[in-house]
């Protein structure tokens, strides 16, 4: 007593065993008279000590209040605040957790449930729990006041339609009396709103403030409506209006400070006059220190939990969403990432400024002063454990993580540079430089300055590079006149691609493995840029590029399956044969060795079908009847090229076509693979070879051809092992024709030649054209292949052949009418080997590659019975390399060397073997 008379407010303490349903009055207002007080909607708790605040109190308004209180109540006598601070439950060390449900878990009445559910499953000493306005609200509500303030009446109707939402939802959570508390608070608030829009409607003018107001009551509903659904289930529960608590001083329209000690004293004194283990408290609203209502702004909610959290000194604030957690990527973009369990406040900040989906970087401060962790968790599947952001050591790491944690991008960007010789050594050229962006308000997004100091880069919003652009041309006009400065060029449509991760500043080798994933997609990077704190390196790259390159540098680091799209060009026998092929190990190779095959396009010379995710392999053939498309390989190679989701693409060409040959080198250029058994560009104009070569040699775009030579049988394998580990060729010799090995090893007795070219042909030996073989025009583009591989500078015209193509058939006008012909001229090649055999001796249609003299050549010679060339079966090649380390014994390979299967096997090896160069595991 003798305390409080000191003072001129007063407690008058209470000893209760209400029922949570009494209305017991507490004083949050201190403005209110203690009659106010009374009738406010505060509600009281069972069985504990309270305090009634009075002003200035006199007796009479003392006995009044007796008179007001439950019979049950025993009047403890007036205390001074510290006596009733140590009695109360003023939040003492970590007993405290936060929670934050966002609009979206306030949705619906289900969602609403489903949060008190989450509360008061949670068995902490203190909860409490912030909350955004149900979803849309706040929105409905600033859309209200710009109604109002533009002189529209359709306010009117728009402000029901906020008490219909809210009235709606309470009506499925509540009944009796608890709904009737509700909507009468509800309509008194609306009857309230419409007062004070309809005042602003007839003064044309709103204030920030007058719209903060009405727009914070999105929150105050919807904390109500927590706390009733809690109380309704039986838990004690109390509201917080944090405009009681939080204290905040705008920065600017759209930043505010939180006033730490102030929203102490305020939090103390709450706590002075309530006593709650949960409470709902309001997120979104604060008063400035002035008292006047206002927000915290964007991502206000947020903002709030951490607020509450660090003035509670809370264990733990979990902000729950409908996300699983933080990933280390999009979703959206890169399907493959993956939810971070851990990250330190620092990489947290670091991601939240790359638009990465977490909290805004500000509303990290708070908590991470005092080392409280924050929880993302998802409202909606409570079974993911949810992202932890806490404090980390610098140095620490854990072991099971991967370097880089995340990656995000920042689109619609240009880049500005500045250029001249006139800056090197000049001190304040950049202050000059970012004055002039000040001046336009710009926002500079990264900067990037080589110690030559001849060029000053730095990225800005596209939108404002305008203004950035005629600023800096005005501001160094004298400069650009004199040639100080060379120039001020704008680079548009420009994207930053950011990798953070703490880890990065302890690991050498992290920038190295983010450029060689980037330069494997055929990235080209603009700038870069990497803080000192090494946290995040920071590149621009071309706009068009963002998802590619955002995907290629995920997979390098998450080791996420490498991925290659292909473009099946020519279904015929061997590309047939490879879609089978793939089809029957596609799963084998995802599963085992992280190798991600999608075939999503097929092309062939009628018709074509295109894919996004990928062609069901098990019935491709029925799919490119489906739905096809007319032909068009120029399409076909941008939705390749353009596809968003795979970083790594190759196109397969298994025809014979030149045309199709002459595109390589462009596709190259752009970053597209190349695997083929076509011949044609190998062994076709030498120019265009070394084009080709010298293209693919300069880049990180793969090139393989193995099934060129020998189909399946690893021949440009072999050679490129001799060569590159500096052994000297000397001579390379062979049957290299499987459609005229099988002829000669089958041609024999009393067969007819025209029948054993129908087998072979019928076997899938010949080419297309079965006169590319027998004119020996095959062996000897094998012949160059292998020649200009091994460093000669061979045309095809260089090689002369012996054509078994009767003279009178050359220009039959197709394959089908050639073969008919044939058998016309089955009689001379009949006698032809009959005198070989009569000899003792075989046919056999040769390759050489001479790099002795320099030259090919291509004969059909005979070959005593017991020569190894002799001994060979079905469509067997051999080839036999003599080369410096293999003089006396020359290396030989054989096996078959045509073929639907082997030959689609070499293709699907090439495959295999990009996606090696690509990253996958061996
Ligand atoms: N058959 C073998 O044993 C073997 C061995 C090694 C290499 N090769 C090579 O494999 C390639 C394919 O041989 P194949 O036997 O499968 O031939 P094929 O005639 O059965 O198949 C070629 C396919 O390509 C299509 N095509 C042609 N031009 C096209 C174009 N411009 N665009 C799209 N599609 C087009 C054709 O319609 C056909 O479906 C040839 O280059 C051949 O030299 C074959
Ligand atoms: N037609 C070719 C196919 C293999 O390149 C041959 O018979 O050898
Ligand atoms: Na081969």
């Amino acid at each position: 007593m003798a305390a409080a008379q000191q003072s001129s407010i007063s407690y008058l303490g209470l000893s209760t065993p209400f029922s949570s349903k009494s209305k017991i009055p507490t004083f949050p207002y201190h403005m209110l008279s203690f009659r106010q007080a009374l009738c406010g909607s505060n509600v009281g708790h069972s069985n504990r000590n309270y305090a009634l605040r009075l002003e200035k109190p006199s007796q009479s308004l003392k006995k009044k209040a007796m008179l007001k209180i439950p019979i049950s109540a025993t009047i403890l006598g007036d205390l001074s605040i510290d006596q009733y601070t140590k009695n109360s439950s003023f939040p003492k060390g970590d007993t405290w957790v936060v929670h934050k449900f966002g609009g979206t878990c306030m949705g619906t009445a289900q969602r609403i449930q489903s949060a008190a559910n989450i509360i008061m499953s949670d068995s902490s000493e203190g909860k409490l729990a912030v909350v955004s306005a149900v979803s849309k609200v706040t929105d409905m509500l600033y859309v209200l006041v710009k109604k109002a303030q533009t002189r529209d009446e359709s306010y009117i109707s728009a402000l029901d339609d906020v008490f219909e939402k809210h009235m709606l939802i309470a009506k499925e959570l509540l009944s009796g009396d608890d709904l009737s508390g509700f909507l009468s608070q509800l309509n008194l608030d609306i009857s309230n709103l419409k007062a004070m829009l309809r005042a602003i409607y007839i003064a044309g003018h709103s204030t920030e403030s007058f719209s903060d107001f009405v727009v914070g009551h999105g929150e105050l509903w919807s904390s109500q409506l927590l706390s009733a659904v809690i109380k309704k289930c039986g838990q004690e529960c109390i509201c917080m209006d944090t405009r009681e608590v939080i204290i905040v001083n705008p920065i600017n329209s759209n930043q505010v400070d939180p006033d730490f000690k102030e929203s102490e004293k305020k939090l103390a004194k709450w706590f002075a006059h309530q006593s709650a283990t949960t409470i709902i408290a309001t997120g979104f609203i604060a008063s400035t220190p002035e008292n006047i209502p206002t927000t915290l702004k964007r991502d206000g909610s947020d903002f709030s939990a951490a607020i509450m959290g660090s003035l509670l000194k809370a264990r733990q604030v979990t902000i729950w969403t409908d996300v699983d957690g933080v990933y280390s990527a999009d979703p959206r973009k890169v399907s493959d990432a993956v939810i971070l369990k851990l990250l330190s406040y620092h990489e947290a900040w670091e991601m939240s400024y790359f638009g990465a989906n977490v909290l805004h970087p500000r509303t990290i401060i708070p908590v991470m002063k005092y080392n409280i962790p924050i929880v993302i968790r998802n409202a909606f599947n409570l079974s993911a454990p949810g992202t932890t952001i806490h404090h980390q050591e610098n140095g620490y790491v854990q072991s099971a993580d991967s370097i880089v944690k995340a990656f995000a991008t920042i689109d619609n960007l240009a880049l500005v540079n500045v250029e001249g010789t006139g800056m090197a050594g000049v001190p304040g050229t950049a202050s000059a430089i970012f004055e002039a962006v000040k001046a336009v308000e710009a926002n500079v997004v990264m900067i990037s300055q080589a110690s030559s100091e001849h060029s000053v880069c730095f990225a800005v919003p596209e939108t404002e590079v305008k203004a950035v652009s005629i600023a800096l041309k005005s501001k160094f006009r004298e400069a650009l006149e004199v040639g100080r400065l060379s120039q001020i060029a704008v680079i548009h449509n420009c994207s930053i691609l950011a990798a953070v991760g703490q880890k990065m500043a302890s690991t050498p080798g992290t920038s190295a493995s983010l450029f060689g994933a980037l330069a494997k997609a055929n990235i080209n990077v603009r700038a870069i840029a990497q803080g000192s704190t090494e946290y995040n390196i920071t590149v621009v790259i071309n706009g068009e590029d963002r998802l590619k390159a955002l995907r290629a540098v995920h997979s390098r680091f998450y080791h996420s399956k490498t991925t290659l799209a292909l473009g099946i060009i020519g279904p015929g026998l061997i590309g047939g044969t490879l879609l089978d092929q793939l089809r029957d190990q596609v799963a084998i190779l995802k599963e085992e060795s992280n190798i991600d095959l999608r075939v999503i396009g097929i092309i062939g010379s009628k018709t074509m079908i295109l894919s996004n995710s990928g062609i069901d392999l098990t019935r491709w053939r029925e799919v490119v009847k489906e739905k096809p498309e007319a032909s068009d390989l120029e399409k076909f190679t941008q939705h390749l090229y353009g596809n968003e989701s795979i970083p790594n693409i190759a196109l397969v060409d298994c025809t014979s076509d030149s045309i199709v040959a002459n595109n390589y080198y462009n596709w190259l250029c752009k970053g597209i693979h190349v695997i083929t058994p076509n011949k044609k560009a190998n062994s076709g104009p030498l120019d265009r070879y070394l084009k080709i070569r010298r293209q693919q040699r300069s880049s990180y775009t793969h090139y393989f051809y193995e099934a060129t030579v020998g189909a399946g049988l690893p021949i440009v394998s072999t050679l490129r092992g001799l060569l590159e580990t500096g052994d000297k060729i000397l001579r390379i010799e062979g049957i290299f024709s499987g459609t005229l090995s099988y002829i000669f090893n089958n041609f024999m007795g009393t067969r007819s030649f025209s029948d054993v070219v129908g087998e072979a042909k019928e076997a899938g030996y010949t080419e297309p054209d079965p006169r590319d073989d027998l004119s020996g025009t095959d062996v000897a583009r094998k012949v160059i292949i292998l020649a200009r591989e091994s460093g000669l500078k061979l045309e095809l015209s260089d090689i002369p052949v012996h054509s078994l193509v009767p003279e009178q058939l050359k220009d039959t006008s197709s394959p089908e009418e050639f073969m008919l012909k044939l058998p016309d001229f089955d009689e001379a090649l009949s006698q032809e080997r009959n005198v070989a055999e009569a000899s003792g001796e075989v046919l056999r249609y040769v390759g050489v590659v001479d790099m002795v003299e320099g030259k090919g050549q291509v004969e059909l010679r005979r070959y005593n019975k017991d020569h190894p060339f002799a001994q060979l079966s079905g469509s067997d090649n051999i080839i036999a390399f003599k080369t410096a380390r293999y003089t006396n014994q020359p290396l030989i390979v054989r096996g078959p060397g045509a073929g639907a299967e082997v030959t689609a096997g070499g293709v699907f090896s090439d495959i295999l073997r990009l996606a090696s160069h690509l990253g996958a595991p061996s």
